[in-house]
Formats: C-alpha cells, structure tokens, sequence
C-alpha cells in the first residue's frame, strides 16, 4: 500500500481541502529524514527527485532506495518526477517505478508545452501515473522581467490548459521563486490570481517554491562562516492562505537544505577533531526530519494518512 499513484494523492487532497508535503531528496539522508517524518505526523508524502538529482545520485540509487523501503513505512507515498524537462525523462521514471510526473515546459511557448503535456498524459494516465504541469514561469529575484503579465498564470489559459491536456495537477505562477532568494523586498503572492485558477479548473494546484527560509537556519548558517544575507522565503501564513484557496501540494526543498547545511556547518565548526562522517549527517538528517515536521503540521496534512 505505501507506494501509492500520486493521483490517489491529489484527488484526496482536493476532495478534503489540505495539502500533501512534496520534498526533494538526493540521498539517503534526506529521504530517510522525509519519511520518518511523515510516519511520526501520520502524513501522506511525495518523495521527489529533479533531473539533477538523478544525475548527481543515479536514478537506480534514488528509486532503488524507495522500493526497498517501502513496505517498512506505513504512510501512503508517491514517487515523484520534479520538474522533468523532457518525454524521455519520464520514460525513466515510467520504467524506474515513479507513480507521479511533472512535466515541465513552462519557459517553453504555450502551444509547445501543451502538445508535449497532452503527449505525457497519454503515456502516463494508462498506467495509473498522474502528471503534474505549470503555466507561468517561476523567476528568481534577479531575474529582469519587464512585466508580472508576462510571468504569471493567466486563469483562462489555464482552463483551457486542463481540458486540452487532461492533467491530474497543475503548478500555476503566482510569484514564488525557488531558492534561498525569493523576493527583492516584501513577499507578494498574487493570491486573487490563485483563487481564479482554481474557481476555472477546480484541479489539484501544486505552490512551488514554497519554502519559508526559516530565520533560524539562515542566521546559524551565517554564524559558522555562510553568506546567505538577503535570504527571505515565503511567510508561514501565506502558505496558509494559498491551502485555503486551493494548493494541494507544497514543493519544499531549500528549507531541508537549510536544516541540513546549518547542522552541518555548526557541527563541523565545533567537533574539529571528528572525522567520523556520520557524526555529522546523523545530526544533520534530524535536523531535517524536524522540519519536514513542522512543514506537514503548516499543511495540515498531519493525520491524513488515514484518509488512504
Ligand atoms: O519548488 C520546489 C521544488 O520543485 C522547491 O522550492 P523551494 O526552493 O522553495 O524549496
Ligand atoms: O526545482 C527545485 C529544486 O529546489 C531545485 O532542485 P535541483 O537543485 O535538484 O535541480
Ligand atoms: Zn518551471
Ligand atoms: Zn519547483
């Protein structure tokens, strides 16, 4: 039962108004972190991996490793392809044992990213894989965009999108950023923008670039020798707001990252003697699994599991 279809995920998410915790990982800390987590909150989870993921660990490593966990984890989880760039890299993850894709041609021209969507589907849907898609561009702070229009979901399109495409989810823009570096100055979410999407599509959304770039993380990470000033995520309250109007699924990736490498960066300043790695990761990789916590309680999806 745990390694479920993600559309088991997003249909139940959307039915009961919650959102599933999607959380990347590279390796085995990250993903141990995530579903021990997830076990102690009684959450679903997707346990996600980039296309630089796989090409940092193998993909025979990253999905090896969730096969031969699953059946010790009693929560309901998808594997999850996180922004794949091509048909062939779904292929992959098809042929590795993923129950859930994104396909990603969102900086790609409309009629593009709506041909190679529809193509996904119809390759994915027959076997119980959903697909998961974005329209609008996700930018970073230094990005020079010449107007918000240009970026951002538009709520017709994205109608449109969903009938042509019969997609299980999609990731609209609405002004996050991955990343560490969300926002030149206050947090700008253009919910109204949000609360559209969902009233014309009334499909499962998926908020990336969520994380909340906690201070605590960042403030540590400065102290033992890091350069992370100006960091800011989005505000816990506005994640709020967004699973209020219709968000199913929050991609968090760079506050794992944060626990892990502040931990890490802590530790090794203060044991210098220690050579041991593990001395270092164990501690690291609670770090993470606290905040994957605290993540799952922000969504509310603690306690969900028993939905499933
Ligand atoms: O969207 C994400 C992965 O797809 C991660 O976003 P963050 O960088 O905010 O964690
Ligand atoms: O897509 C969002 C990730 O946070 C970036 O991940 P990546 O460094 O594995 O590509
Ligand atoms: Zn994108
Ligand atoms: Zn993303």
């Amino acid at each position: 039962m745990p390694l479920v279809s993600g559309k088991l995920l997003f249909e139940r998410a959307n039915e009961f108004g919650f959102a599933v915790g999607a959380f990347n990982f590279n390796n085995m800390e990250f993903l141990k972190a995530i579903l021990e987590a997830a076990q102690e909150e009684e959450a679903p989870v997707f346990l996600q991996t980039t296309e630089s993921a796989i090409g940092y660990a193998g993909i025979e490593f990253l999905a090896g490793m969730v096969h031969a966990v699953k059946d010790s984890y009693k929560v309901p989880f998808a594997l999850h392809l996180d922004h794949g760039r091509s048909v062939e890299s779904v292929l992959l993850a098809i042929r590795y044992g993923y129950t859930s894709v994104m396909i990603d041609y969102s900086d790609k021209p409309y009629k593009e990213n709506l041909e190679v969507t529809r193509k996904v589907v119809s390759l994915c849907s027959p076997l119980g894989i959903s697909v998961e898609a974005e329209l609008g561009r996700l930018v970073g702070r230094e990005d020079e965009v010449e107007s918000v229009e240009e970026v951002l979901v538009d709520p017709e399109q994205a109608k449109e999108f969903a009938l042509g495409t019969g997609i299980d989810a999609l990731a609209p823009a609405i002004g996050t950023a991955h990343g560490a570096f969300k926002f030149k100055g206050e947090p700008r979410l253009d919910f109204e923008r949000l609360r559209r999407v969902k009233e014309r599509t009334n499909l499962p959304l998926v908020l990336h670039g969520a994380s909340g770039v906690y201070y605590e993380y960042v403030n540590e990470i400065n102290m033992y020798g890091g350069e992370l000033k100006g960091a800011r995520g989005v505000p816990d309250d506005d994640v709020r707001r967004a699973i209020e109007l219709g968000i199913n699924k929050v991609n968090t990736d760079t506050d794992l990252r944060l626990a892990f490498i502040s931990t890490l960066r802590r530790m090794m300043s203060e044991e210098r003697r220690n050579v041991d790695p593990r001395k270092f990761l164990k501690p690291a990789m609670e770090e993470v699994k606290e905040v994957v916590k605290r993540r799952i309680r922000l969504y509310g999806s603690s306690g969900k599991a028993s939905l499933f």
